[in-house]
């Protein structure tokens, strides 16, 4: 418990063993905040819809998103019951925090701790959310308003989920229903991120340059900003918009696409004086599926970029590849 960050914050001195090497370091620049990133209103008509969201997939692999029919009171609640929860006394918070990264919820720091080099300053509480009455029992109990919100906010995100990826499905000429086969949306998770307050943010990141592993990711933030996405080899600040979620394109889903979507990779940044809290929620297939660029997009002149794979396998050479700085996709190209 006292390697959470959480519980070492307020600190003058940053420990060592969080200083970045030179090469990985965000710097003192300050980052302007962009504004080429899409925002898309899903209220638009669905051709519309699709045309946008595909195109940001392609160009950014980030959009954000507003109107898209999760409510505004159910976000600010979300957002402030997890902060409550990195409040909580250490005691409340010792029944959830476990070392053991097979534990399928748990609290943690940093990436994995005991093995990294260097230490990133965000702790996090991830668990699965889908279907919401067969995990709901290993969340926490405290805050106590947790459960019922968390509960209520999953079944949101996974509709809002499920509409984006039958969009991107019918922008890629898929038939209906194509991400419902075989599991491949079937896994849900979620993470509750808290970066504390760091007193030296040109040294230290929140979490490293990498790009999500899954089919795609919805990105609950307040108004705290942090999260850079790589674009051209430039690091664009995200600015945060009220009531909107970020989206962005997973590996998984760059693999299906034959690379007609990109999964960009993105950091997060620490600051000097604000803790920002996030929740994610990443969906990803079943471990047994297999992954492969779609049938339908491949012809004589769009041969497949990638082999296919079971969804397992990848998440293990993920991590490894991940840790050792390769790049991830490298082994499944062809
Ligand atoms: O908290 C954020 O802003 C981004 C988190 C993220 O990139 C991740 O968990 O993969
Ligand atoms: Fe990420």
């Amino acid at each position: 418990m006292d390697k959470l960050i959480s519980s070492r914050c307020n600190l003058q001195h940053w420990p060592d063993s969080y200083v970045l090497p030179p090469e990985s370091r965000p710097g003192e620049e300050e980052f302007a905040l962009c504004e080429v990133i899409p925002v898309i209103d899903l209220g638009q008509d669905r051709a519309e819809n699709v045309q946008q969201v595909l195109k940001a997939g392609q160009e950014f692999g980030f959009f954000q998103l507003t109107n898209h029919g999760v409510s505004k009171k159910l976000m600010i609640d979300v957002l402030e019951v997890a902060e409550e929860f990195f409040e909580l006394p250490i005691e409340d918070k010792a029944s959830v925090y476990s070392e053991d990264p097979k534990r399928s919820c748990r609290l943690y720091t940093s990436i994995d701790y005991d093995k990294e080099k260097v230490h990133f300053w965000r702790d996090s509480l991830r668990h699965p959310c889908h279907p919401v009455d067969e995990h709901i029992r290993c969340w926490p109990e405290k805050p106590a308003r947790y459960r019922e919100l968390l509960g209520k906010y999953s079944v949101e995100v996974r509709k809002l989920s499920m509409l984006l990826l039958e969009l991107i499905g019918e922008g890629l000429g898929q038939e209906s229903g194509f991400f419902e086969r075989g599991e491949l949306n079937r896994v849900q998770l979620m993470a509750l991120n808290c970066y504390p307050p760091c007193p030296n943010p040109s040294l230290t990141l929140g979490l490293p340059r990498h790009g999500d592993v899954n089919l795609i990711t919805v990105l609950l933030q307040g108004p705290v900003h942090g999260l850079q996405v790589l674009n051209d080899g430039q690091w664009l600040a995200l600015q945060p918009l009220p009531d909107a979620f970020v989206i962005n394109i997973g590996l998984a889903l760059q693999i299906i696409s034959n690379g007609k979507l990109r999964s960009a990779e993105h950091r997060v940044t620490t600051n000097r004086t604000s803790a920002r809290t996030t929740v994610t929620t990443f969906i990803h297939p079943s471990g047994d599926c297999l992954v492969e660029p779609a049938k339908v997009i491949i012809n004589n002149h769009n041969p497949p970029l990638y082999r296919s794979f079971l969804y397992k396998d990848f998440l293990s050479t993920y991590i490894v590849d991940t840790y050792e700085g390769k790049p991830p996709l490298k082994r499944y190209t062809l």
